[in-house]
């Protein structure tokens, strides 16, 4: 980064030090971190996102939208990009004295243990044998222990020099959580008068080969197809008969590939009409599965930990009507002395417990490869 990263760490320290709901982010391909923070704790909650009609901030909605997490906007009272950030840019926030909360117990995170994660995916590849259902995602909690609040602020910086073809985020709303990730997954976003969504799925480690060297397995062609199919079915629900699909290809991820398909559709969405395709989007089948209320009933099901906002999905909303919501993934809470890092994967019939396993471990390393450099 910049001559100013000293800055801007002091910067973001200050926010999260003193309770200030604030999110720092660099949309993919930028090279640039914008920075919003509110300055009371007056936050507010949604339902749909066609509530906010018409305000500049930044949403963060959980996976289950019938959990008791609930859908935030953060207001971008002072907006600010990380380049002008300067030594004397914290008084802009001493105006502000925020209530420090009661001091609620310190909140403390289980690891799945690897034993449950394969009894876990082994009764899920049973249900899918037996054709209840043809995708599922199943995920697990790694916890770090010795990194926490602490190492927020520097591990994102360093996710956001590292990738730069992700969505690479730091949120925190006092009493809800801290979040930083990486994401590789736009759900929707519309800048002037163009509209993208993607169907990710399929992994596997690049190792030290090129792009165009990367072949893929029948088991990943078909759980790609799975997150396509159900994308078109949504357009053809919103009468979105009009646009461009490019791929499946190769998509690079940190240490991972990924196949991807882009939609890119034409002519101007209204507001409305953005939220009520996320609203359908949302949990796509490469998060949740297929079909997708099958999917989420058995997630409920067999998952013993709580997703809270991983595999939901978050990102900057202008009164513009623009948005570039993406898919909350390679993510990790932070607590006080923990971090808890969300990996997932897709499960179909075809799939060896032993595979997904280590798929999930690739995928931690993506933020472990970084954050611990
Ligand atoms: C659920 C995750 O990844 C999704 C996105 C891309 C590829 C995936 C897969 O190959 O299973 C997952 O569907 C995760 O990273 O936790």
């Amino acid at each position: 980064m910049v001559e100013n990263r000293n800055d801007v760490s002091s910067f973001l320290s200050y926010c999260l030090q003193n309770n200030f709901p604030f999110f720092a982010y660099q949309l993919p391909e930028t090279g640039r971190i914008q920075i919003g923070v509110q300055t009371d704790l007056d936050l507010k909650d949604y339902q749909v996102l066609s509530e906010l009609d018409a305000v500049n901030g930044f949403v963060f909605s959980p996976f289950d939208s019938e959990s008791r997490h609930k859908s935030w906007l953060i207001r971008s009272d002072i907006s600010l990009q990380a380049s002008e950030i300067k030594s004397n840019s914290i008084p802009l926030l001493e105006a502000y004295q925020l209530k420090k909360e009661e001091e609620l117990p310190k909140e403390v995170m289980l690891e799945s243990a690897s034993t449950l994660y394969f009894n876990q995916v082994t009764e899920m590849i049973k249900d899918l044998k037996n054709g209840k259902l043809n995708k599922v995602i199943l995920s697990r909690v790694q916890i770090l222990e010795g990194m926490g609040l602490n190492d927020a602020v520097e591990s994102f910086l360093k996710l956001s020099e590292a990738y730069h073809s992700a969505f690479v985020f730091l949120v925190a709303i006092p009493n809800v959580g801290t979040w930083i990730g990486a994401s590789p997954e736009t759900l929707l976003s519309s800048k002037n008068s163009e509209v993208e969504t993607v169907a990710l799925a399929g992994t596997q480690k690049l190792s030290d080969r090129l792009m165009s060297q990367v072949k893929w397995e029948d088991k990943d062609v078909k759980e790609q197809a799975f997150v396509s199919s159900y994308i078109e079915e949504v357009l053809a629900q919103h009468n979105v008969r009009d646009y461009k699909r490019t791929g499946p290809v190769s998509s690079q991820a940190g240490n991972v590939v990924h196949l991807k398909t882009t939609y890119l559709l034409s002519g101007k969405m209204s507001f409305p009409q953005l939220s009520s395709l996320v609203q359908d989007l949302h949990p796509t089948p490469a998060v949740c599965g297929l079909p997708k209320i099958k999917a989420l009933e058995l997630i409920r099901e067999v998952e013993q930990h709580d997703r809270e906002y991983y595999a939901g999905y978050l990102g900057p909303i202008e009164s513009n009507g623009s948005i570039s919501l993406f898919v909350n993934l390679r993510s990790m809470k932070v607590l006080e002395n923990q971090m808890a890092l969300f990996v997932g994967g897709g499960i179909t019939a075809d799939s060896l417990p032993d595979k997904e396993w280590e798929e999930t471990c690739l995928k931690a390393q993506t933020l472990l490869n970084v954050i611990r450099s």
